[in-house]
């Protein structure tokens, strides 16, 4: 068979081609998929579906800025001449060993109890009762990418259940953490921008609720600055310790968004709902010597000290009864479980929508075209 080189496909003789009814099966299958074949694979789907739907691509390519479609087009026109037959037959195919592949059972043990993540981005390490979790991307400034966040749930999961007594996040290099990789947006899937903020919402709701539902103390040991996410859910961790070279930077409406990490709850039950709003809604950035006086970190170290003087402390800690420990957080927790989850269910529905408004999508287009940065 021939090969259509962008997207690995083959290119069969007319007389093994599909037929139409096979073809709508194969898109029916699609939507009963058990596991998300994940962006490069529903991008081919959605090429190989536009060519056997309407043959070569011939809509004008878009512009370098909307890059979402203009992804989709490059897909599409990589199938170049081939025949609508041939990308029925080839979406066939496909379909069929993605459901094959869902059917059958996973070689690797489940995310709760796997113990080292995916990728190098997140290093999980536990010594003297303490696992630690790190961001381990300083190069993007900890970006957050989608896989980090299943990697950060994984990581979670497995800390709930293990030996240690404390668990702790905290940054590789100059950064704590910059937020959401603002090009986990740009990676479309088959099912466009609408499907985009769907998952992402979905994922964001997983996440933050694996932090209003952990079992043990857990604390932010903020190296640097901190920015969008990771300083909405400080909220939710215990004790966050921060080195006097952070910052905490919330800049929702900068970037065409809104909380999330149930900060629309806790930050203003934390500093009252006039500082609040200046974080949330005007995007004010606090020093570690404000985010402390407002309640959101517990304790500033000066920069030259702060690594030896937390871990020091959080030694000492993390030799106390553990079980008292967990108790007392639940007790402490089960006060506002229900509410922190009710928050973090309507503030992932508000930014589903809002992931589809024209102010973000600009926002972030204007990150990545360097003409915006905070
Ligand atoms: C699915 C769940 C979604 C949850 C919703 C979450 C929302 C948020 O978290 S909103 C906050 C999003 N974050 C941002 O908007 C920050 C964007 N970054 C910046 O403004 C700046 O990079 C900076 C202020 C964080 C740092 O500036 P600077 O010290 O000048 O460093 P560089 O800009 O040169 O950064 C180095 C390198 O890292 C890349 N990078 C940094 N942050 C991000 C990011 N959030 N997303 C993607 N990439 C990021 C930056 O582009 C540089 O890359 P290279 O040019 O390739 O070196």
């Amino acid at each position: 068979p021939l090969q259509v080189p962008a997207l690995g496909l083959h290119v069969r003789g007319p007389a093994m081609l599909a037929s139409q009814k096979d073809f709508n099966n194969a898109v029916s299958q699609v939507k009963l998929l058990k596991e998300d074949p994940g962006n490069e694979v529903k991008l081919k789907l959605y090429a190989l579906y536009k060519q056997a739907t309407e043959g070569p691509c011939n809509v004008p390519k878009p512009g370098m800025l909307d890059f979402i479609n203009k992804t989709k087009w490059d897909a599409w026109n990589a199938l170049g001449s081939l025949s609508k037959e041939a990308a029925r037959q080839n979406y066939v195919d496909l379909v069929s060993r993605l459901s094959a592949s869902s059917e059958s059972p996973s070689p690797e043990a489940p995310a709760a109890d796997r113990k080292q993540p995916e990728s190098d981005s997140l290093v999980v390490t536990s010594e003297d009762g303490i696992t630690t979790i790190r961001l381990n991307r300083p190069a993007k400034k900890n970006a957050l990418t989608t896989q980090m966040y299943h990697d950060i749930i994984a990581a979670l999961q497995a800390a709930s259940k293990d030996e240690s007594a404390i668990t702790v996040l905290t940054g590789s290099g100059d950064y704590y953490c910059s937020g959401n990789d603002l090009t986990n947006f740009t990676h479309l899937p088959a099912g466009g921008l609408e499907e985009m903020a769907r998952s992402a919402a979905a994922l964001l709701r997983d996440f933050v609720n694996c932090f209003i539902d952990f079992p043990k103390p857990l604390v932010a040991v903020v190296n640097g600055p901190a920015v969008g996410i990771s300083v909405t859910i400080l909220g939710l961790f215990d004790v966050v310790y921060a080195t006097d070279r952070a910052s905490f930077h919330t800049p929702f409406s900068h970037l065409g968004q809104s909380p999330e990490g149930c900060s629309s709850y806790t930050f203003p039950k934390i500093m009252g709902s006039s500082k609040a709003a200046e974080m949330l809604l005007f995007g004010k950035k606090l020093t570690a010597q404000e985010a402390c006086a407002q309640g959101l970190v517990t304790e500033v170290f000066p920069d030259g000290t702060f690594q030896k003087e937390v871990w020091a402390r959080l030694k000492a800690y993390s030799k106390l009864p553990p079980n008292a420990m967990r108790i007392s957080k639940q007790i402490i927790r089960n006060r506002e479980k229900e509410k922190l989850h009710a928050v973090n269910a309507e503030e992932s529905s508000v930014l589903r929508e809002r992931w589809q408004s024209d102010e973000c999508m600009n926002a972030i287009a204007s990150f990545l075209s360097r003409k915006a940065k905070l």
